[in-house]
């Protein structure tokens, strides 16, 4: 058995492990990261590379469908769902570099491919060696929830960790689940010529914003991807190619492939957690504001804490506890500055509060500001002039902003920095932007909220009155 001691462990080499192992050995500390499976993770092997380079073949087949508004002839798209699969892999291929054990050791991390296991509270065994850590990072992330409907077992399905890998097109691909991966999927699949039906146990998207999800939904059902709401699956049977999903409503549903879409489940099974003390929730590993678990040597980082479940977040995670670990400094974690956003066409992004949760949470001292897209120069001369812009607005600052719409993915980063840097809607409309740009609704937003101030106001109209009738 090889010793190591080291200053940092860092278990799993995903979004957020990468990134302490990173910034910690190039700052100057010893580190030791282990990963059992793929380096790289969920979110280049089958999270959000694989499924953002799928979307992406999607689009250039409904783009292909639907040119003749530009002035362009309509043509049915020739789509290679093999070929299209074999992008996906050429993209993975492309980011893997930046992810990989030689990139990696090159910055002078030892990097050890075997799954870890606590032995005590500052040790972890892997493979042949046990490794004695001064601070422990557990990034381990979270898998496929398949959760125990009768008749799973016996009929085949896909998952997020199989679904790329699928090289012949299903001809209708019934997907569980209409959370974010269920409706990304969903209509990269019809766009590439697969019939698609999403079951959902309660109202897809909803975790967003109901009026932005509903744009979303009904675009996806224009496409033809039918939606079942309030349809909780209770039993599935069939065959490959003949599979039936029965809803406890007693609707029923008939398809060639199955995707289980169902939310996640952190890893913890190989960790052998209870020999470190460390506690965990329903969701993951109890951790801490700071992200300490129960044992204080001890962090947890990433989807496997069980917040939000993002790689950025996995990302900001990596920062914060890279300054308490290295520098001993106070370092905390908040989730009101974080955006999120679902790559469906159009997309959907949010920070901070919902509409629903602002006014749940500041009443009537929150007012609402909205945009409509189709006010917008640029999104009229592409045509994309579906969707809006809301920022919930409490005493001039924002406290939550939804985006449906094109780039609403993009147009979510400005109000990150806005919020995180507690500016105010005057900052906001304050900014100059280019014409004729898409990211102008961000200061129409702000525009919008200050119009009734300015012009609907009859204080603002006497002083005007006044300057005008005096001055010379
Ligand atoms: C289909 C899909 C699409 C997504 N799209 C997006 C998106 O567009 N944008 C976004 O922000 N997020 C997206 N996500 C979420 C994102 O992938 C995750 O939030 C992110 O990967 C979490 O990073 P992590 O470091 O916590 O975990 P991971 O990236 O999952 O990495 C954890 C690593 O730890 C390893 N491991 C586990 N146990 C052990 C152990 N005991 N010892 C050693 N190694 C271990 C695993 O093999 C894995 O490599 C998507 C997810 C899915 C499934
Ligand atoms: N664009 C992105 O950033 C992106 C994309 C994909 C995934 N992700 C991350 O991955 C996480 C997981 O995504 P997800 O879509 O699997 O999970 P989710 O929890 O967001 O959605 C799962 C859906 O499945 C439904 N469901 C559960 N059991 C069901 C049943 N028996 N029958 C019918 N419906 C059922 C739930 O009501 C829910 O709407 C997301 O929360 C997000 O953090 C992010």
């Amino acid at each position: 058995m090889e010793q190591i001691k080291t200053d940092i462990l860092v278990i799993g080499a995903g979004s957020g492990g990468l990134s302490v192992a990173s910034g910690a050995v190039q700052m100057g500390a010893d580190v030791v990261l282990l990963e059992g499976h793929k380096m790289g993770g969920d979110c280049l092997n089958f999270g959000c590379v694989p499924s953002k380079a799928l979307i992406a073949s999607g689009k250039a087949a409904y783009g292909q469908a639907h040119s003749d508004v530009y002035g362009v002839a309509n043509v049915v798209p020739q789509v290679d769902y093999a070929a299209a699969k074999d992008h996906v892999h050429d993209v993975i291929a492309q980011i893997a570099p930046v992810d990989s054990q030689e990139r990696f050791e090159g910055l002078g991390v030892r990097v050890i491919r075997e799954y870890g296991s606590f032995i005590s509270d500052t040790q972890v065994k892997a493979g042949d060696a046990v490794i004695t850590a001064r601070r422990i990072v557990i990034a381990t992330g979270s898998s496929p929830l398949v959760p125990p409907i009768p008749g799973l077992d016996d009929v085949p399905y896909e998952t997020n960790e199989t679904v790329f890998d699928l090289r012949t097109r299903p001809d209708h691909l019934l997907i569980i689940g209409g959370g974010p991966i269920g409706m990304e999927m969903a209509q990269a699949h019809i766009r590439l010529g697969t019939k698609v039906t999403v079951i959902e146990g309660d109202r897809a998207l909803g975790k967003d914003d109901p009026e932005a999800a509903a744009l979303v939904l009904e675009s996806q059902r224009a496409e033809g991807v039918i939606i079942e709401e309030g349809a909780k699956a209770e039993k599935i049977s069939g065959t490959g190619g003949a599979i039936e999903v029965l809803a406890a409503d007693g609707r029923v549903f008939k398809g060639s492939h199955l995707l289980m879409a169902v939310g996640r489940k952190s890893n913890i099974d190989k960790l052998n957690l209870d020999a470190a003390g460390i506690e965990t929730t329903k969701t993951g590993i109890k951790v801490d504001d700071s992200l300490r678990t129960t044992n204080r040597k001890v962090y947890a980082i990433g989807d496997v804490a069980g917040g939000m479940q993002f790689t950025h977040v996995a990302g900001y995670h990596a920062g914060v506890i890279i300054r308490s670990i290295l520098f001993g400094l106070p370092s905390k974690a908040s989730t009101s500055h974080i955006p999120w956003a679902t790559y469906t066409d159009p997309e959907l992004a949010q920070i901070g509060l919902t509409e629903e949760q602002a006014r749940e949470e500041h009443g009537d001292r929150m007012e609402v500001a909205r945009f409509d897209f189709h006010h917008n120069d640029r999104l009229i001369a592409e045509r994309k002039t579906k969707g809006f812009i809301k920022a919930m607005i409490v005493k001039g600052r924002p406290v939550g902003v939804t985006i449906v719409g094109h780039q609403a993915g993009e147009l979510i980063n400005f109000w990150s920095l806005v919020m995180v840097n507690k500016l105010k809607m005057s900052q906001v409309s304050a900014m100059v932007s280019p014409y004729p740009t898409v990211t102008e609704v961000n200061k129409r937003v702000a525009g919008a909220y200050f119009t009734p101030r300015l012009f609907e106001n009859p204080t603002v109209k006497r002083v005007v009155g006044l300057i005008q009738r005096f001055v010379p």
